[in-house]
């Protein structure tokens, strides 16, 4: 997070609520406080009112209810030039018409009294900071998808916003200049310091560049944690499965003293988490997730699973393993040397600290804070011992 000042532009949601055509709730009753400076990722699968958030804080759209504050101020009343933001949209929304000096230019123009000597030497030090000072006088069309996605950019950063908005800004270019670009955009934001609400369909993006992410799910909010939170700790079995590519492994299991048993195998769990669960246990079914980055293949001793290989999938330096355990496909995650036969009857481990349980009617994971604590536990034994 960078550091600023003061707390102008924190971004403050109070029970927000958009309804479309009357009847249609895109946004439910969604509460959260964006700190100044933070870069916030939002995410969450298509229709999930990412944009919809978004438009709402640019004024693009009406709140149906509740409020959004910058910094102490609401923004119902204020009008979009005078709100203090810039967006940058996926289709960059460049004026073809405009050389890349006009279109930086314009919105300075609108919104500040600044004299033309002012805004083009802002123009000349924005673009010179963007890598396209040499582009000044040509027209969109004539540019390269990176210099168009880095002439939006600036002409959102010339305006000297308080936040900044960003509506997927960089799905439009391939996969190499976009991990350049997210770099690059990561420290322009970490110079400049400024508040940043960034949607986005790509997980890594979320999990790599942001201070925390927002998951959306059909216009309600389910998580709003820092990256390793949102995926060591996922609230519920939704982020759990919106979060991590290949995604978690889950299944159904119900809690016998302690051991977890699903179909075709038994698990024993510490007494620690089977105290944990027990309530929830003798209430509804439960779900075992399990990540395949945290799954040992090939394993030896107790406390094993056994499944078959079904499918083996190579992507280089590790490859990906499918297992048929009773009908359940489990990922795995190996070494890219380790490439099993199909076929191939193997046993698979992982340890209970990796686990995760969810309540198979409420979605929720019973295990969240847990590992927090584990860890806090962890250090202060370490620390006793130490001393
Ligand atoms: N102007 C509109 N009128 C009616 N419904 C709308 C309007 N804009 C959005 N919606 C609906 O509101 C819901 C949320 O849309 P929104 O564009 O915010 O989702 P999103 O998460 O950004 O989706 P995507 O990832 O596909 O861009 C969707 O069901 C969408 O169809």
């Amino acid at each position: 997070m960078s550091e600023t000042t003061d707390d102008a532009a924190s971004v403050t949601f109070d029970n927000v609520r958009k309804v479309y055509l009357d009847d249609f709730v895109a946004i439910k009753g969604f509460d959260a406080q964006i700190e100044d400076g933070e870069f916030i990722t939002v995410v969450g699968p298509s229709g999930s009112g990412k944009s919809t958030l978004l438009r709402m804080i640019a004024g693009l759209e009406e709140i149906s209810g509740g409020d959004i504050r910058i910094g102490n101020e609401s923004i119902k009343g204020v009008e979009p030039q005078d709100r203090g933001i810039a967006m940058v949209f996926q289709n960059y929304a460049l004026y073809p018409h405009m050389s890349v000096r006009k279109n930086m230019a314009y919105g300075l123009k609108l919104t500040t009294d600044l004299s033309s000597d002012e805004i083009d030497q802002r123009v000349r030090e924005t673009a010179t900071m963007m890598g396209i000072e040499d582009q000044l006088g040509d027209k969109p069309a004539n540019l390269s998808g990176g210099q168009q996605q880095r002439v939006a950019t600036g002409r959102a950063i010339v305006r000297d916003p308080k936040i900044f908005l960003m509506d997927e800004p960089l799905s439009n270019l391939d996969a190499k200049l976009k991990v350049h670009m997210r770099t690059e955009l990561q420290r322009l934001q970490e110079d400049l310091g400024t508040t940043t609400i960034y949607v986005t369909h790509d997980q890594h993006e979320a999990l790599t560049m942001s201070d925390r992410i927002i998951v959306l799910d059909g216009g309600e909010l389910q998580q709003f944690a820092p990256p390793d939170e949102v995926y060591n700790e996922p609230a519920n079995r939704f982020v759990a499965d919106f979060i991590g590519s290949p995604a978690m492994n889950f299944f159904d299991v119900e809690l016998n003293g302690t051991t977890l048993v699903g179909d075709g195998f038994e698990y024993a769990i510490p007494p620690s988490i089977s105290d944990t669960i027990r309530d929830t246990a003798a209430k509804s079914r439960l779900e075992l997730g399990i990540r395949p980055e945290d799954i040992t293949y090939d394993a030896t001793g107790d406390n094993t699973i056994t499944g078959t290989v079904d499918v083996v999938e190579v992507a280089g330096s590790d490859n990906f393993v499918y297992l048929d355990i009773a009908g359940s496909e489990c990922r795995v995650r190996v070494d890219g040397d380790v490439k099993p036969s199909v076929g191939e009857t193997t046993q698979i481990a992982f340890d209970p600290n990796d686990i995760h349980l969810f309540d198979t009617q409420s979605g929720d994971n019973l295990l969240s804070g847990t590992r927090e604590r584990q860890v806090a536990e962890a250090e202060t034994e370490e620390a006793e011992e130490a001393a």
